[in-house]
């Protein structure tokens, strides 16, 4: 049975399907949301873990389009460190990860960018341009968008070397401010190019925060394969829901493998004018619009301080 929209006085009474209700209440939860959201941009981090199969895919694509329409101004900043292992597997070349970060030494890096750039930037712009001419790929080499320096790991207080791995030290975020404004969707990989000419490696969560503050973003979403910050892990997987920046910057110390440099670039976004940033389960269809426009939300998120 088809609902009628009951304005002809003369006619029938309205006859309603039953979920019908239910259906109305999710959009009109989703109201003030979308007022608060509008025009504003937002950075997602799209986590390799995340991208597990085909119909995920799809629904991040189609989350990423939603926001488009909805009028806000999405940016997705992806990694790509499983695929980028299964690559270095396939040729045989060994990796590890100090403090969460991959040791990453010339050979690598070639791996790095070639997956990054000519793989994973591909797929994800591809998978959102089925819905029209929104995607527009870019590393961040381009148009000078991240410049980077060396960065060494710390360990129980000692600096180590681990290759090209880059700190990010400016974005010039004027080609995706350009690319937005043309009602583009940027889809950024983490590379940059070094004050010394050289390529670097640059975590992707590190990437986005360091995006999020250039544009001013309204929010950060960082969508990874757990359900948000664990209190105890992997003592206890009870998700942390909310944290202020110095109860997370407590926490830090204590945070174990790809956890830190993902609660560190929450603290770095919020900690530089960016409201919120949030740590999602990318496993859970349409976990962005849950997030987004749900009045429940999902996941950890951090805020600079307490609400007063
Ligand atoms: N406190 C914690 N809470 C949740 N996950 C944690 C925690 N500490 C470490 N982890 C690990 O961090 C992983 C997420 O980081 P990472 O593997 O780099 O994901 P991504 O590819 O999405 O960036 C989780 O799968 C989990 O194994
Ligand atoms: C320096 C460093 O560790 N770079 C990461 C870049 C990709 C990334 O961050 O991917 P995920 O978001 O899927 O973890 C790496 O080489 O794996």
């Amino acid at each position: 049975m088809t609902a009628t929209t009951g304005n002809d006085a003369a006619g029938p009474s309205p006859q309603i399907v039953p979920d019908a209700h239910a259906k109305a209440a999710v959009l009109i939860e989703a109201l003030p949301w979308l007022e608060r959201f509008r025009g504003r941009t937002v950075v997602i981090k799209y986590g390799g873990h995340a991208m597990a199969d085909v119909a995920l895919r799809e629904s991040f694509a189609d989350d990423m389009v939603f926001l488009l329409h909805a009028g806000l101004r999405p940016v997705v900043v992806h990694g790509g460190g499983p695929q980028i292992n299964a690559h270095l597997d396939r040729l045989g070349i060994e990796t590890s990860f100090t403090a969460g970060l991959r040791v990453t030494t010339p050979e690598t890096m070639e791996v790095v960018r070639m997956v990054l750039v000519g793989q994973v930037n591909r797929d994800v712009v591809g998978l959102i341009n089925r819905h029209g001419p929104f995607a527009v790929g870019m590393s961040g080499e381009d148009a000078h968008l991240f410049t980077a320096e060396r960065k060494h790991a710390e360990v129980d207080g000692e600096k180590i070397d681990i290759g090209q791995v880059g700190e990010i030290v400016t974005v010039q975020a004027g080609a995706v401010r350009a690319l937005l404004d043309d009602g583009r969707i940027p889809v950024v990989s983490s590379v940059a190019r070094g004050t010394d000419g050289e390529v670097y490696n640059v975590n992707a969560d590190t990437a986005a925060a360091a995006l999020a503050v250039a544009l001013g973003a309204g929010k950060l979403v960082v969508l990874t394969d757990v359900e948000g910050l664990y209190a105890d892990w992997p003592a206890s997987t009870e998700v942390i829901s909310r944290v202020t920046a110095a109860e997370l910057a407590g926490l830090l110390p204590g945070l174990a493998s790809g956890m830190v440099p993902k609660m560190e670039a929450c603290l770095t976004a919020v900690t530089g004018g960016v409201p919120q940033a949030h740590v999602l389960d990318g496993r859970v269809p349409h976990a962005v619009l849950l997030e987004m426009f749900t009045d429940e939300g999902i996941g950890t998120m951090v805020v600079p301080e307490e609400r007063s």
